[in-house]
């Protein structure tokens, strides 16, 4: 379970959350959609302790989040991943699992994601498509009941992407809550049970693709999310 109660964030003058208040208490896929600098990314990095809420609090399986125990319980896929450039793939891996111990889940999602054709290459001779997928193994070898999500599709060819969404739709149904950011309305389409709407600090909507077709009166995700994207070019 995840709450965010009442946080706001601002970066010197700029507000960028300002007031959100969201609970995930219950397995499924959550879609944190918002235009380019909404604040979706700084809502994820306050969960993961990497940006501190100006106010309001998060809560974590209902204890107050604090230290960085909780870390443990989550697996993150941060958008821009930052990796030591002078290891291989296998080493870098290794790494991680001498930290965090062992990644239950390696093996599996190595074969997934191809990893093993260039495990012993150095990060930094890898290709944007390859990185990602290197960013998605190390995020979901360990076997949490949270899964963070942030724009994971970004560069992946169209076999590591079905291989992804089969991978997030396994974890839904083994009873997961998964919170995701993407811009590809696709991804939203085919995945999501809800979506949260990020406008101007605020949570805009939050509710069913259905709900949403029915109120924008629209006939799909992209032109429902174009329609309340319309919304901040008006303001
Ligand atoms: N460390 C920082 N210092 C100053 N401003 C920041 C910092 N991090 C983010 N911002 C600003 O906060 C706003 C929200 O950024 P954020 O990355 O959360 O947006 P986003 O919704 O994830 O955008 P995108 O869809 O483009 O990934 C932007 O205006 C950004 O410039």
């Amino acid at each position: 379970m995840i709450e965010f109660k009442d946080i706001e964030k601002s970066f010197g003058r700029q507000a960028v959350l300002s007031g959100i208040n969201l609970k995930f208490d219950q397995p499924g896929i959550f879609a944190i959609l918002g235009p380019n600098g909404s604040g979706k990314t700084t809502l994820i990095k306050s969960l993961m302790g990497m940006v501190f809420p100006s106010a309001g609090e998060i809560w974590i399986d209902g204890r107050l989040k604090k230290g960085n125990e909780y870390r443990n319980s989550i697996a993150y896929l941060p958008q821009i991943a930052r990796f030591p450039e002078n290891l291989s793939v296998s080493e870098f891996l290794s790494f991680i699992e001498n930290i965090r111990g062992q990644g239950s889940r390696k093996e599996e999602l190595s074969v997934v994601f191809g990893l093993n054709d260039f495990k012993d290459k150095k990060l930094r001779t890898l290709s944007g498509g390859m990185r990602q997928k290197v960013n998605l193994v190390s995020a979901l070898m360990y076997d949490t009941h949270t899964i963070i999500l942030d724009e994971p599709t970004i560069g992946l060819d169209p076999i590591a992407l079905i291989n992804l969404k089969n991978w997030i739709r396994k974890e839904k149904e083994a009873g997961k809550t998964i919170l995701l950011t993407t811009h590809i309305m696709d991804i939203v389409q085919e995945l999501a049970d809800e979506i949260v709407f990020i406008l101007e600090g605020k949570v805009y909507y939050r509710g069913s693709q259905e709900e949403l077709l029915s109120q924008t009166q629209t006939e799909n995700t992209e032109q429902a999310i174009a329609q309340l994207l319309s919304l901040q070019k008006a303001s």
